[in-house]
């Protein structure tokens, strides 16, 4: 594994940290595979019974990196598809992952970055982190982060929430049910740590992992389908020009013109 992710154990709580800083955790290939083999190594480590998942830097993630997506223009769709792939696959991973996994989120989670907040089990964050599926607002189609969004806080929400793009507050966030709580900055680390430690001691592992087992088996077969379906989707938007203006315009620090 590369240092895009950090990992430890401590205490039968397994972190997992986003280290991609410099560019806001965004997540490319390398990132994606990093976070993947850490995921795999924590389910099959006994020793861990929760899953923390965070983030070094200002921003928890800014979703799908852009340069490597303009870098994959003009390249066949087939080979979008298997990038796209490779997303839903870890999204999946995490999604149904039989231990109990918590996101700790500071600064911005955007788009595909706000869809790994959506995959956990439960999220904290401070009162000042910012939430957004603004794929829109960059020519994007916000396809995966549409099947596990409407599962969580159903169509309505997600309708307003993928349609308008818009950054929602961290309370915003904890009322739609996007988030479980938000906590002052310096109670963070604590709350993460309090809400870990006692479903560790309280919680059989047996019965967390067998009734999260259980949940994801409900409308799995229509859930995978839609999710083979939105990363059809969201190969081909992204040789629409709209997307590519989106992609360009983010790069370039100016404003797409549709
Ligand atoms: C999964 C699916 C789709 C997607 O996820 S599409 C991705 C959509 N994401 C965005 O539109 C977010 C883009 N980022 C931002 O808006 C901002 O960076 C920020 C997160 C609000 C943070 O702003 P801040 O001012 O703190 O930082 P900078 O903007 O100066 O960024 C620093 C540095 O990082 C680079 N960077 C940021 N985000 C990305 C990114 N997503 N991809 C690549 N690079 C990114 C940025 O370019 C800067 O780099 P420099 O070299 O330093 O200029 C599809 C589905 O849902 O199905």
């Amino acid at each position: 594994m590369t240092n895009a992710v950090l990992t430890r154990v401590e205490n039968r709580i397994g972190f997992i940290k986003l280290n991609r800083p410099e560019k806001r955790n965004a997540l490319g290939p390398e990132l994606i595979s990093s976070l993947h083999q850490a995921f795999k190594e924590m389910d099959q480590n006994s020793e861990v019974k929760v899953i923390v998942l965070e983030a070094e830097g200002k921003a928890f993630c800014a979703g799908a990196d852009l340069a490597y997506l303009q870098e994959l223009q003009g390249n066949s769709y087939s080979k979008n598809l298997e990038d796209s792939l490779h997303l839903k696959d870890l999204l999946t991973l995490i999604y149904n992952m039989p231990k109990v996994v918590i996101a700790k989120v500071q600064g911005h989670a955007l788009a595909g970055g706000c869809g790994l907040v959506t995959v956990c089990d439960f999220a904290f964050s401070v009162p000042n982190a910012l939430f957004g599926y603004t794929e829109v607002r960059i020519g994007f189609v916000p396809a995966l982060v549409s099947v596990f969004l409407s599962e969580q806080i159903g169509i309505a929400k997600t309708q307003e929430l993928l349609l308008s793009g818009e950054l929602i507050s961290a309370a915003k966030a904890a009322e739609l049910g996007l988030i479980t709580e938000v906590c002052h900055d310096e109670f963070l680390e604590k709350g993460v740590m309090d809400f870990a430690t006692k479903l560790i001691a309280q919680n059989s592992g047996f019965s967390m992992s067998a009734t999260k087992t259980l949940l994801r088996s409900l409308n799995r077969d229509a859930r995978e389908k839609s999710l083979l379906h939105a990363s059809e989707v969201n190969a081909k938007s992204r040789s629409h020009e709209d997307c590519i203006k989106g992609i360009s315009a983010f790069l370039n620090k100016t404003n797409p013109s549709w």
